[in-house]
């Protein structure tokens, strides 16, 4: 393994995943920390934990086993994915846990990207966009666990970390790999360890990844991933056939816990050709819903049943009020685990599941041992096959086309 990857959710570890393996390497996504070692074949490793919005101090113990295990299977540069809308609170957690895996593999230049422009998501003067929308007006602002409401990365990560932080304007990215890196090495000279890099398309992430080469450390969304494999490929370290993928027949469902605007779209668009059941929190929090009825439901239906807790920021908000946010989010996740669980037990062999959070749930649930990835649905979204007869999307909450579940359900079952 030459590249150790620590994601904290399992839909972005997913979107990297997808990254890695369009550049051409051979990427397995484990979930959670494995406690067996990595086959051979592998290029790069993707750990998911579903580490975003727990407690700072949790995940940054979990991030760092998912550290000694990457070392131990050989890695020679970390990576550690987050979202491209830098999903966290004031509390953290990408501060802290690049802070303790800086500290951890003694890293300096650390840069800080989560750009991804093939989803529009750009960073210029060290603010975040999502489209030609600020992050803090883009929606993102309503998140139900992670509302980000300052669109200067600076300032936000500046609330969550020990040490200063730095920028990499775009200005320096421009003028070239060495102008980069000149303004990288000031940047450490001014002793900022954290170091916020603009980009705003995907050529910036290319000279970001050149002058990445070498450093053991780095953090970001996919996007800063685009450029990282031509480094190993020029040092002729990658064996060249990224993925075989077979596609998988036999019935399919999909579950939604986003409430992202991407996500809400999604849904009512497939639920207007498709049998969809919406589960509120009210129903989850009187208990008035269980996972077993709601699988059967779905088995029983023809076309791409659906089944969603998606709901518009004014619903969710009431519900949190009325319930607290956490015990809203956890009865939710859990009632979408054990539906996953039914699912896969009543036949269900390609399963669609949208939202970070949720996905987590559910792939906890199911627990593969790894997953391989394969074709690209949507941008950030591949197709993955989690057992002998079982295939996965997991769709981040923001991304996908419209038409995302058909499209989805279709790409499962077709081979590469
Ligand atoms: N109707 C709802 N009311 C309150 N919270 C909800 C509702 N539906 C989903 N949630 C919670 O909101 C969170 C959505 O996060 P996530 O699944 O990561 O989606 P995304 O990828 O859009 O961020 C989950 O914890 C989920 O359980
Ligand atoms: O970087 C991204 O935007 C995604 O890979 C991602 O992490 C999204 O998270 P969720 O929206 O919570 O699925």
């Amino acid at each position: 393994m030459l590249l150790g990857c620590i994601g904290d959710d399992f839909t972005g570890s997913s979107d990297l995943g997808n990254t890695l393996t369009k550049s051409g390497m051979r990427t397995v996504q484990y979930v959670g920390v494995p406690d067996i070692p990595a086959l051979p074949d592998v290029e790069a490793g993707v750990v998911a934990l579903k580490s975003r919005s727990i407690p700072a101090r949790d995940a940054i113990d979990l991030s760092l086993k998912a550290l000694d295990w990457l070392l131990a299977q050989g890695c020679e540069q970390i990576l550690f994915k987050y979202c491209s809308t830098f999903d966290s609170t004031p509390a953290g957690n990408i501060g802290p846990v690049a802070e303790a895996l800086a500290d951890a593999l003694s890293a300096r230049k650390v840069l800080v990207c989560p750009a991804f422009p093939a989803t529009g998501r750009t960073i210029y003067q060290g603010h975040l966009f999502v489209g030609d929308r600020l992050l803090s007006e883009s929606g993102m602002e309503n998140h139900p666990l992670t509302p980000m409401t300052d669109p200067d990365l600076r300032r936000w990560l500046a609330r969550q970390t020990k040490g200063t932080v730095g920028h990499l304007p775009a200005s320096a990215i421009w003028g070239g790999a060495d102008s980069a890196d000149a303004r990288l090495t000031e940047e450490d000279g001014k002793g900022h360890r954290l170091i916020v890099a603009d980009a705003v398309r995907d050529d910036d992430l290319l000279v970001l990844g050149r002058i990445a080469d070498g450093l053991p450390l780095i953090t970001g969304g996919s996007g800063i991933a685009l450029g990282l494999p031509e480094n190993f490929r020029a040092r002729g370290l990658l064996a060249g056939n990224a993925s075989d993928w077979r596609g998988q027949t036999g019935k399919v469902a999909a579950l939604s816990g986003s409430c992202s605007n991407a996500t809400r779209a999604q849904v009512a668009l497939h639920r207007e050709t498709n049998p969809a059941r919406e589960v509120t929190a009210e129903a989850v929090m009187a208990g008035a819903v269980n996972a077993a009825e709601l699988a059967d439901w779905a088995l029983a239906q023809d076309g791409i049943p659906l089944i969603y807790s998606s709901a518009d920021p004014d619903v969710v908000r009431a519900a949190q009020d009325k319930f607290g946010t956490d015990a809203v989010a956890g009865r939710l996740e859990a009632l979408f685990a054990d539906t996953a669980s039914a699912l896969v037990a009543g036949g269900v062999t390609r399963l669609i599941s949208a939202g970070g959070e949720t996905s987590g749930a559910v792939v906890e649930a199911l627990a593969p041992d790894a997953m391989q990835i394969g074709p690209e649905i949507d941008p950030g979204v591949p197709a993955m096959r989690a057992g002998e007869n079982l295939v996965l999307a997991l769709k981040s909450g923001n991304f996908g086309a419209e038409d995302f579940f058909s499209k989805a359900a279709w790409r499962l079952e077709a081979d590469a």
